[in-house]
Protein backbone atom coordinates (compact mmCIF):
# COMPACT_ATOMS: atom_id res chain seq x y z
CA UNK A 1 0.00 0.00 0.00
CA UNK A 2 1.13 3.29 -1.05
CA UNK A 3 1.58 5.92 2.50
CA UNK A 4 2.71 9.23 2.35
CA UNK A 5 1.65 12.95 2.01
CA UNK A 6 -1.97 13.81 0.23
CA UNK A 7 -1.95 17.66 1.08
CA UNK A 8 0.07 20.20 2.68
CA UNK A 9 -1.06 23.68 3.81
CA UNK A 10 0.97 26.35 6.25
CA UNK A 11 1.11 29.67 7.68
CA UNK A 12 4.11 31.28 7.49
CA UNK A 13 4.48 34.86 9.89
CA UNK A 14 3.70 37.79 7.52
CA UNK A 15 5.96 40.16 9.36
CA UNK A 16 9.69 40.13 8.17
CA UNK A 17 12.97 41.98 8.21
CA UNK A 18 15.03 42.22 5.25
CA UNK A 19 18.40 40.68 5.56
CA UNK A 20 19.98 43.82 4.17
CA UNK A 21 18.46 46.10 6.71
CA UNK A 22 20.08 43.33 9.02
CA UNK A 23 23.44 42.86 7.59
CA UNK A 24 23.39 47.38 7.54
CA UNK A 25 22.59 47.53 11.34
CA UNK A 26 25.10 44.77 12.30
CA UNK A 27 27.55 45.65 9.66
CA UNK A 28 28.01 42.76 8.12
CA UNK A 29 28.34 42.89 4.07
CA UNK A 30 25.18 42.48 2.59
CA UNK A 31 26.71 39.15 0.47
CA UNK A 32 27.97 37.24 3.22
CA UNK A 33 24.38 36.49 3.81
CA UNK A 34 22.70 36.92 0.29
CA UNK A 35 25.48 35.78 -1.74
CA UNK A 36 26.77 33.33 1.12
CA UNK A 37 24.69 31.62 2.95
CA UNK A 38 21.22 32.65 0.59
CA UNK A 39 19.13 34.53 2.76
CA UNK A 40 16.76 37.59 1.47
CA UNK A 41 14.46 38.00 4.24
CA UNK A 42 13.82 36.60 8.02
CA UNK A 43 10.15 36.45 8.56
CA UNK A 44 9.37 37.04 12.49
CA UNK A 45 6.23 36.73 14.49
CA UNK A 46 3.42 39.77 15.30
CA UNK A 47 2.74 39.98 19.55
CA UNK A 48 -0.40 38.21 18.82
CA UNK A 49 1.56 34.65 17.53
CA UNK A 50 3.02 32.02 18.98
CA UNK A 51 3.98 28.00 18.05
CA UNK A 52 -0.35 27.22 18.78
CA UNK A 53 -1.41 30.03 16.53
CA UNK A 54 1.00 29.28 13.71
CA UNK A 55 -0.15 25.36 14.11
CA UNK A 56 -3.96 25.82 14.32
CA UNK A 57 -3.20 28.72 10.93
CA UNK A 58 -2.09 25.90 9.18
CA UNK A 59 -4.34 23.22 10.39
CA UNK A 60 -7.25 25.42 9.91
CA UNK A 61 -6.13 25.75 6.12
CA UNK A 62 -5.26 21.94 6.08
CA UNK A 63 -8.78 20.67 6.83
CA UNK A 64 -11.06 23.91 4.95
CA UNK A 65 -8.78 23.28 1.50
CA UNK A 66 -9.77 19.47 1.90
CA UNK A 67 -12.99 19.62 3.13
CA UNK A 68 -11.37 17.23 5.89
CA UNK A 69 -14.57 15.43 8.39
CA UNK A 70 -12.60 15.59 11.57
CA UNK A 71 -14.28 11.94 12.68
CA UNK A 72 -11.67 10.88 9.54
CA UNK A 73 -8.66 12.21 11.29
CA UNK A 74 -7.25 9.33 13.98
CA UNK A 75 -3.84 11.48 15.01
CA UNK A 76 -2.96 15.10 14.77
CA UNK A 77 0.73 14.59 15.75
CA UNK A 78 3.02 17.70 16.29
CA UNK A 79 6.80 18.56 15.92
CA UNK A 80 7.94 21.50 17.28
CA UNK A 81 10.99 23.03 19.77
CA UNK A 82 9.46 26.30 20.46
CA UNK A 83 6.10 25.09 22.27
CA UNK A 84 4.81 27.32 25.01
CA UNK A 85 4.00 24.91 27.93
CA UNK A 86 6.41 21.85 29.84
CA UNK A 87 3.04 19.89 30.25
CA UNK A 88 0.61 20.77 27.85
CA UNK A 89 1.36 19.87 24.26
CA UNK A 90 1.10 22.23 21.66
CA UNK A 91 -1.63 19.47 20.23
CA UNK A 92 -3.89 19.79 23.55
CA UNK A 93 -4.20 23.42 22.33
CA UNK A 94 -5.22 22.68 18.70
CA UNK A 95 -8.34 20.24 19.67
CA UNK A 96 -9.94 23.15 21.79
CA UNK A 97 -9.71 25.67 18.99
CA UNK A 98 -10.33 23.06 16.33
CA UNK A 99 -13.45 22.70 18.46
CA UNK A 100 -14.08 26.24 18.75
CA UNK A 101 -14.10 26.82 15.17
CA UNK A 102 -15.81 22.86 13.92
CA UNK A 103 -18.24 22.26 16.63
CA UNK A 104 -18.50 20.66 20.37
CA UNK A 105 -16.78 17.57 20.55
CA UNK A 106 -15.37 17.18 17.06
CA UNK A 107 -12.33 15.92 17.80
CA UNK A 108 -12.54 14.27 20.74
CA UNK A 109 -11.36 10.99 19.69
CA UNK A 110 -8.78 12.30 17.94
CA UNK A 111 -5.06 10.95 19.48
CA UNK A 112 -2.50 14.30 19.87
CA UNK A 113 0.69 14.60 21.13
CA UNK A 114 4.30 16.63 20.48
CA UNK A 115 7.22 15.09 19.56
CA UNK A 116 10.59 17.38 20.18
CA UNK A 117 13.83 16.53 18.80
CA UNK A 118 15.24 20.10 17.55
CA UNK A 119 14.46 20.45 14.06
CA UNK A 120 13.83 16.80 13.35
CA UNK A 121 10.75 16.54 15.68
CA UNK A 122 8.54 16.75 13.24
CA UNK A 123 10.10 14.01 10.52
CA UNK A 124 9.98 11.48 13.89
CA UNK A 125 5.62 12.58 13.88
CA UNK A 126 6.01 11.66 9.86
CA UNK A 127 7.44 8.64 10.43
CA UNK A 128 5.45 7.28 12.94
CA UNK A 129 2.28 8.56 11.31
CA UNK A 130 2.92 6.29 8.38
CA UNK A 131 3.40 3.69 10.41
CA UNK A 132 0.04 4.10 11.71
CA UNK A 133 -1.75 4.40 8.55
CA UNK A 134 0.18 1.61 7.38
CA UNK A 135 -1.15 -0.85 10.06
CA UNK A 136 -4.17 1.09 10.28
CA UNK A 137 -5.64 1.54 6.48
CA UNK A 138 -7.98 3.95 5.15
CA UNK A 139 -7.34 6.10 8.56
CA UNK A 140 -5.61 9.13 8.31
CA UNK A 141 -3.59 11.32 10.53
CA UNK A 142 -2.26 14.90 10.48
CA UNK A 143 1.52 16.03 11.18
CA UNK A 144 1.84 19.78 12.20
CA UNK A 145 5.40 21.00 12.27
CA UNK A 146 5.40 24.96 13.73
CA UNK A 147 8.08 26.54 15.23
CA UNK A 148 9.28 30.18 15.97
CA UNK A 149 13.52 29.92 15.09
CA UNK A 150 14.21 32.79 17.53
CA UNK A 151 18.22 33.50 18.59
CA UNK A 152 19.70 36.36 20.50
CA UNK A 153 20.44 39.71 19.07
CA UNK A 154 23.83 40.10 17.75
CA UNK A 155 24.95 36.60 17.75
CA UNK A 156 25.47 34.24 14.50
CA UNK A 157 21.95 32.73 14.37
CA UNK A 158 20.23 36.29 14.11
CA UNK A 159 20.43 36.26 10.68
CA UNK A 160 18.93 33.07 10.26
CA UNK A 161 15.64 33.88 12.17
CA UNK A 162 12.23 32.56 10.42
CA UNK A 163 8.57 31.62 12.24
CA UNK A 164 5.57 29.69 10.59
CA UNK A 165 4.21 26.37 10.69
CA UNK A 166 3.29 23.35 8.06
CA UNK A 167 0.43 20.77 8.23
CA UNK A 168 0.93 17.53 6.85
CA UNK A 169 -2.44 15.27 5.68
CA UNK A 170 -0.67 11.68 5.65
CA UNK A 171 -3.24 8.88 4.08
CA UNK A 172 -2.68 5.74 2.03
CA UNK A 173 -2.92 6.52 -1.77
CA UNK A 174 -1.67 10.12 -1.36
CA UNK A 175 -1.69 12.64 -4.01
CA UNK A 176 1.68 14.11 -2.87
CA UNK A 177 4.35 11.76 -1.96
CA UNK A 178 4.34 8.11 -1.35
CA UNK A 179 7.55 7.06 0.81
CA UNK A 180 9.53 3.90 0.70
CA UNK A 181 9.58 1.81 4.14
CA UNK A 182 13.40 2.51 4.55
CA UNK A 183 14.34 5.06 7.40
CA UNK A 184 18.15 5.49 8.26
CA UNK A 185 19.21 6.96 11.10
CA UNK A 186 22.67 8.04 13.15
CA UNK A 187 21.91 9.03 16.33
CA UNK A 188 25.00 10.95 18.85
CA UNK A 189 24.08 13.03 22.20
CA UNK A 190 25.99 16.39 21.62
CA UNK A 191 25.68 20.01 22.61
CA UNK A 192 25.87 21.35 19.72
CA UNK A 193 22.35 23.90 20.04
CA UNK A 194 20.28 23.20 22.89
CA UNK A 195 17.41 25.10 25.22
CA UNK A 196 18.19 24.62 28.70
CA UNK A 197 15.87 25.31 31.22
CA UNK A 198 18.30 26.85 33.29
CA UNK A 199 21.64 28.05 32.85
CA UNK A 200 24.09 28.16 35.32
CA UNK A 201 26.57 30.69 34.96
CA UNK A 202 30.30 30.02 36.37
CA UNK A 203 30.56 33.47 38.56
CA UNK A 204 33.29 32.87 40.68
CA UNK A 205 34.56 30.35 43.23
CA UNK A 206 34.00 32.28 46.86
CA UNK A 207 30.44 31.84 47.25
CA UNK A 208 28.23 29.46 49.24
CA UNK A 209 27.08 27.18 46.50
CA UNK A 210 31.25 26.49 45.89
CA UNK A 211 30.63 23.88 48.97
CA UNK A 212 27.78 21.85 46.83
CA UNK A 213 29.07 18.73 45.58
CA UNK A 214 26.83 19.25 42.76
CA UNK A 215 28.32 22.15 41.75
CA UNK A 216 31.91 21.06 41.94
CA UNK A 217 34.03 24.68 43.06
CA UNK A 218 31.05 26.70 41.39
CA UNK A 219 29.18 29.50 42.71
CA UNK A 220 25.64 29.03 40.61
CA UNK A 221 23.80 31.76 39.28
CA UNK A 222 20.73 30.26 37.56
CA UNK A 223 18.98 31.90 34.79
CA UNK A 224 15.29 30.81 33.83
CA UNK A 225 14.34 29.47 30.77
CA UNK A 226 14.54 31.77 27.15
CA UNK A 227 13.05 31.26 23.96
CA UNK A 228 16.94 31.40 22.14
CA UNK A 229 19.27 28.33 22.15
CA UNK A 230 22.70 27.95 23.45
CA UNK A 231 24.15 26.87 20.04
CA UNK A 232 27.76 27.02 18.77
CA UNK A 233 27.53 27.49 14.90
CA UNK A 234 30.72 26.30 13.31
CA UNK A 235 30.58 23.22 15.31
CA UNK A 236 26.72 22.67 14.54
CA UNK A 237 27.26 22.43 11.25
CA UNK A 238 30.56 19.93 11.56
CA UNK A 239 27.59 17.55 13.43
CA UNK A 240 25.07 17.92 10.72
CA UNK A 241 27.62 16.98 8.28
CA UNK A 242 28.39 13.86 10.24
CA UNK A 243 25.30 12.67 10.95
CA UNK A 244 24.00 13.54 7.50
CA UNK A 245 26.80 11.68 5.80
CA UNK A 246 26.29 8.58 8.11
CA UNK A 247 22.31 8.04 7.89
CA UNK A 248 22.88 8.42 4.24
CA UNK A 249 25.70 5.66 4.23
CA UNK A 250 23.29 3.43 6.43
CA UNK A 251 20.39 4.42 3.82
CA UNK A 252 22.82 2.84 0.94
CA UNK A 253 23.33 -0.16 3.25
CA UNK A 254 19.96 -0.69 4.23
CA UNK A 255 18.52 -0.58 0.65
CA UNK A 256 21.34 -2.56 -0.97
CA UNK A 257 22.58 0.52 -2.81
CA UNK A 258 25.69 -0.38 -5.05
CA UNK A 259 26.26 2.73 -7.46
CA UNK A 260 25.56 6.33 -6.40
CA UNK A 261 22.37 7.09 -4.69
CA UNK A 262 21.99 10.10 -5.21
CA UNK A 263 22.03 9.76 -9.04
CA UNK A 264 19.11 8.15 -8.47
CA UNK A 265 17.05 10.28 -6.95
CA UNK A 266 15.37 13.70 -8.99
CA UNK A 267 15.74 16.09 -6.16
CA UNK A 268 17.25 16.18 -2.74
CA UNK A 269 15.44 17.87 0.23
CA UNK A 270 17.58 18.38 3.47
CA UNK A 271 16.61 20.39 6.51
CA UNK A 272 17.13 24.20 5.67
CA UNK A 273 18.33 26.38 8.63
CA UNK A 274 18.96 28.76 6.25
CA UNK A 275 18.74 28.32 2.60
CA UNK A 276 22.66 27.36 1.49
CA UNK A 277 22.85 25.10 4.15
CA UNK A 278 22.25 21.63 2.46
CA UNK A 279 24.78 22.80 -0.86
CA UNK A 280 27.23 23.97 1.79
CA UNK A 281 27.07 21.02 3.42
CA UNK A 282 26.17 18.05 0.94
CA UNK A 283 29.34 18.31 -0.82
CA UNK A 284 31.57 15.69 1.08
CA UNK A 285 28.87 12.90 -0.18
CA UNK A 286 28.66 14.46 -3.38
CA UNK A 287 32.25 13.45 -3.53
CA UNK A 288 32.15 10.57 -1.66
CA UNK A 289 29.79 8.79 -3.33
CA UNK A 290 30.62 9.52 -6.74
CA UNK A 291 34.07 8.02 -5.41
CA UNK A 292 36.01 11.09 -5.87
CA UNK A 293 38.83 10.41 -4.29
CA UNK A 294 39.57 12.60 -1.35
CA UNK A 295 42.96 13.12 -0.31
CA UNK A 296 43.87 10.99 2.89
CA UNK A 297 46.77 13.07 3.87
CA UNK A 298 46.29 15.07 6.62
CA UNK A 299 43.18 16.78 7.84
CA UNK A 300 43.90 19.94 6.23
CA UNK A 301 44.16 18.58 2.51
CA UNK A 302 41.03 16.79 3.08
CA UNK A 303 39.50 20.22 3.82
CA UNK A 304 41.39 21.67 1.38
CA UNK A 305 40.17 19.00 -1.46
CA UNK A 306 36.87 18.77 -0.03
CA UNK A 307 36.26 23.15 -0.57
CA UNK A 308 37.59 22.76 -3.72
CA UNK A 309 35.20 19.98 -5.19
CA UNK A 310 32.34 22.38 -3.62
CA UNK A 311 33.25 25.56 -5.61
CA UNK A 312 33.94 23.20 -8.89
CA UNK A 313 31.64 23.15 -11.73
CA UNK A 314 30.46 19.45 -11.04
CA UNK A 315 29.37 20.31 -7.91
CA UNK A 316 27.31 23.40 -8.82
CA UNK A 317 25.40 21.44 -11.86
CA UNK A 318 24.56 19.07 -9.54
CA UNK A 319 23.62 21.90 -6.88
CA UNK A 320 21.71 23.52 -9.56
CA UNK A 321 19.63 20.43 -10.69
CA UNK A 322 19.12 18.87 -6.97
CA UNK A 323 19.47 20.70 -4.51
CA UNK A 324 18.59 24.67 -5.23
CA UNK A 325 14.68 24.27 -5.51
CA UNK A 326 13.97 23.48 -2.23
CA UNK A 327 15.90 26.92 -1.13
CA UNK A 328 13.93 29.99 -2.91
CA UNK A 329 11.07 29.51 0.13
CA UNK A 330 14.01 29.16 2.59
CA UNK A 331 15.69 32.39 1.41
CA UNK A 332 12.03 34.13 1.78
CA UNK A 333 11.13 32.47 4.90
CA UNK A 334 14.43 31.76 7.00
CA UNK A 335 14.34 28.98 9.54
CA UNK A 336 11.31 27.02 10.35
CA UNK A 337 13.31 24.41 12.48
CA UNK A 338 10.58 21.72 12.23
CA UNK A 339 8.58 23.00 9.01
CA UNK A 340 11.83 23.34 6.99
CA UNK A 341 12.26 20.44 5.55
CA UNK A 342 8.82 19.82 4.15
CA UNK A 343 8.36 23.59 3.45
CA UNK A 344 11.85 22.82 1.30
CA UNK A 345 9.91 20.11 -0.14
CA UNK A 346 6.76 22.61 -0.98
CA UNK A 347 9.49 24.72 -2.28
CA UNK A 348 10.84 21.71 -4.97
CA UNK A 349 7.69 21.13 -6.22
CA UNK A 350 6.44 24.45 -6.90
CA UNK A 351 9.87 25.43 -8.67
CA UNK A 352 8.97 22.14 -10.64
CA UNK A 353 5.25 23.41 -11.37
CA UNK A 354 6.27 26.41 -12.60
CA UNK A 355 9.17 25.42 -14.97
CA UNK A 356 6.58 23.16 -16.20
CA UNK A 357 8.92 19.94 -15.06
CA UNK A 358 7.15 16.28 -14.61
CA UNK A 359 8.00 14.71 -11.39
CA UNK A 360 5.11 12.16 -11.12
CA UNK A 361 6.87 8.77 -10.28
CA UNK A 362 10.41 10.72 -9.57
CA UNK A 363 12.12 9.52 -6.32
CA UNK A 364 12.81 12.35 -3.72
CA UNK A 365 15.84 11.74 -1.14
CA UNK A 366 15.65 13.43 2.23
CA UNK A 367 17.91 14.51 4.89
CA UNK A 368 16.44 15.18 7.84
CA UNK A 369 18.73 16.70 10.73
CA UNK A 370 17.68 17.78 14.40
CA UNK A 371 20.28 19.09 16.83
CA UNK A 372 21.22 17.07 19.64
CA UNK A 373 21.36 15.06 17.03
CA UNK A 374 20.07 12.84 14.62
CA UNK A 375 19.75 12.42 10.91
CA UNK A 376 16.89 10.41 9.31
CA UNK A 377 17.15 9.41 6.00
CA UNK A 378 14.05 9.00 3.86
CA UNK A 379 12.65 8.78 0.14
CA UNK A 380 9.73 9.23 -1.73
CA UNK A 381 8.32 8.81 -5.18
CA UNK A 382 6.32 11.91 -6.53
CA UNK A 383 2.27 11.33 -6.70
CA UNK A 384 0.38 12.16 -9.66
CA UNK A 385 -1.60 14.68 -7.93
CA UNK A 386 1.46 16.75 -6.76
CA UNK A 387 1.45 19.18 -10.03
CA UNK A 388 -2.16 20.50 -8.67
CA UNK A 389 -1.36 20.64 -4.71
CA UNK A 390 1.97 22.84 -5.78
CA UNK A 391 0.02 25.36 -7.89
CA UNK A 392 -2.71 25.56 -5.15
CA UNK A 393 -0.14 26.28 -2.80
CA UNK A 394 0.33 29.74 -4.11
CA UNK A 395 3.70 29.68 -2.19
CA UNK A 396 5.47 32.25 -3.36
CA UNK A 397 2.79 34.70 -4.31
CA UNK A 398 1.77 34.17 -0.35
CA UNK A 399 5.49 35.06 0.67
CA UNK A 400 5.23 38.12 -2.13
CA UNK A 401 2.95 39.60 0.34
CA UNK A 402 4.84 39.32 3.46
CA UNK A 403 5.28 42.91 5.19
CA UNK A 404 8.37 44.40 6.00
CA UNK A 405 9.57 46.21 8.57
CA UNK A 406 11.73 48.62 9.98
CA UNK A 407 15.07 47.49 12.10
CA UNK A 408 13.61 49.12 14.98
CA UNK A 409 10.12 47.50 15.23
CA UNK A 410 12.05 44.01 14.79
CA UNK A 411 14.16 44.87 17.96
CA UNK A 412 11.03 45.33 19.97
CA UNK A 413 8.85 42.68 18.70
CA UNK A 414 12.51 40.45 19.61
CA UNK A 415 12.64 42.11 22.72
CA UNK A 416 8.55 41.49 23.19
CA UNK A 417 8.20 45.57 23.97
CA UNK A 418 5.38 45.63 21.47
CA UNK A 419 1.95 45.71 23.23
CA UNK A 420 0.25 46.43 19.61
CA UNK A 421 -0.22 44.01 16.71
CA UNK A 422 2.34 45.31 13.91
CA UNK A 423 0.07 43.82 11.40
CA UNK A 424 -3.73 43.83 12.36
CA UNK A 425 -4.51 40.12 12.54
CA UNK A 426 -7.43 39.29 9.42
CA UNK A 427 -9.10 35.69 9.26
CA UNK A 428 -6.36 33.65 11.47
CA UNK A 429 -6.19 32.61 14.83
CA UNK A 430 -4.75 34.90 17.57
CA UNK A 431 -3.07 34.57 21.44
CA UNK A 432 -6.57 36.46 22.91
CA UNK A 433 -4.76 36.81 26.57
CA UNK A 434 -2.60 35.04 28.71
CA UNK A 435 -4.50 34.88 32.73
CA UNK A 436 -2.44 36.57 35.45
CA UNK A 437 -5.46 36.88 38.15
CA UNK A 438 -6.55 33.38 38.74
CA UNK A 439 -4.30 30.99 40.95
CA UNK A 440 -5.70 28.42 39.26
CA UNK A 441 -5.40 29.44 35.87
CA UNK A 442 -1.74 31.45 35.98
CA UNK A 443 -0.13 31.37 32.98
CA UNK A 444 -3.51 29.79 30.70
CA UNK A 445 -3.13 30.78 27.12
CA UNK A 446 -6.77 31.86 25.42
CA UNK A 447 -6.77 32.16 22.11
CA UNK A 448 -9.47 33.56 19.54
CA UNK A 449 -10.40 33.76 15.55
CA UNK A 450 -10.26 36.82 13.82
CA UNK A 451 -12.53 37.26 10.79
C1 LIG B 1 25.13 28.84 10.08
C2 LIG B 1 26.21 29.69 10.71
C3 LIG B 1 27.14 28.77 11.50
C4 LIG B 1 26.97 30.40 9.62
O1 LIG B 1 28.08 31.02 10.22
P1 LIG B 1 28.79 32.31 9.70
O2 LIG B 1 30.02 32.41 10.50
O3 LIG B 1 27.85 33.44 9.69
O4 LIG B 1 29.09 32.03 8.17
P2 LIG B 1 30.28 31.17 7.54
O5 LIG B 1 31.55 31.93 7.67
O6 LIG B 1 30.24 29.77 8.03
O7 LIG B 1 29.85 31.15 6.02
C5 LIG B 1 29.65 32.30 5.28
C6 LIG B 1 29.64 31.97 3.82
O8 LIG B 1 29.48 33.21 3.13
C7 LIG B 1 30.57 33.38 2.22
N1 LIG B 1 30.85 34.82 2.13
C8 LIG B 1 31.41 35.62 3.06
N2 LIG B 1 31.49 36.88 2.58
C9 LIG B 1 30.96 36.88 1.33
C10 LIG B 1 30.75 37.88 0.33
N3 LIG B 1 31.10 39.15 0.52
N4 LIG B 1 30.18 37.50 -0.84
C11 LIG B 1 29.80 36.22 -1.06
N5 LIG B 1 29.99 35.21 -0.14
C12 LIG B 1 30.55 35.56 1.04
C13 LIG B 1 31.71 32.58 2.83
O9 LIG B 1 32.69 32.29 1.85
C14 LIG B 1 30.96 31.36 3.32
O10 LIG B 1 30.62 30.52 2.24
P3 LIG B 1 31.38 29.13 1.92
O11 LIG B 1 32.52 29.02 2.84
O12 LIG B 1 30.37 28.07 2.13
O13 LIG B 1 31.74 29.26 0.51
C15 LIG B 1 25.58 30.76 11.64
O14 LIG B 1 24.61 31.49 10.96
C16 LIG B 1 24.95 30.16 12.87
O15 LIG B 1 25.59 30.03 13.89
N6 LIG B 1 23.60 29.81 12.78
C17 LIG B 1 22.85 29.18 13.87
C18 LIG B 1 23.09 27.67 13.95
C19 LIG B 1 22.82 26.98 12.64
O16 LIG B 1 21.97 27.38 11.86
N7 LIG B 1 23.51 25.85 12.39
C20 LIG B 1 23.31 25.07 11.19
C21 LIG B 1 23.51 23.57 11.43
S1 LIG B 1 22.61 22.96 12.84
C22 LIG B 1 20.97 22.87 12.29
O17 LIG B 1 20.70 22.97 11.13
C23 LIG B 1 19.91 22.69 13.33
C24 LIG B 1 19.13 23.94 13.69
C25 LIG B 1 20.01 25.16 13.83
O18 LIG B 1 18.19 24.23 12.68
C26 LIG B 1 18.44 23.75 15.04
C27 LIG B 1 17.61 22.51 15.26
O19 LIG B 1 17.91 21.39 14.86
O20 LIG B 1 16.62 22.69 15.97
Amino acid sequence: MNTGIDAIAFDIAKLHLPIKTLAEARNIEPDKLEKGLGLLKMTLPDVHQDTVVFAANALTRLIEDNNLNPAEVARIYVGTESGIDNSKPVGSFLITLMEQKFGHNTFLHVDTVDFTFACIGAVDALHTCIDFVRLNPGKKAIVIASDIAKYDLESTGEYTQGAGAVALLVSENPRIMAFDNNWAVSTKGVFDFFKPYHTIHKKDITGNDANQPWFGNLEAHIEIHKDQPVFDGQYSNTVYTDRTREAYAMFKEMTGTTGCLYDTWEAIVMHLPYAFQGRRMFAEIFAKDAETPLLTGTEEDYATRLRDISKGEDYKAFVNQKLQPAEPASSLIGNLYTGSIFMGLLSTLVVAANESRELEGKKIGFLAYGSGSKSKVFQGTVQAGWKTAAQQSRLFETLDRSTAVDFETYNRLHKKEQDYSALAPVNEWVLDYIETELPNLTGARYYKWVE
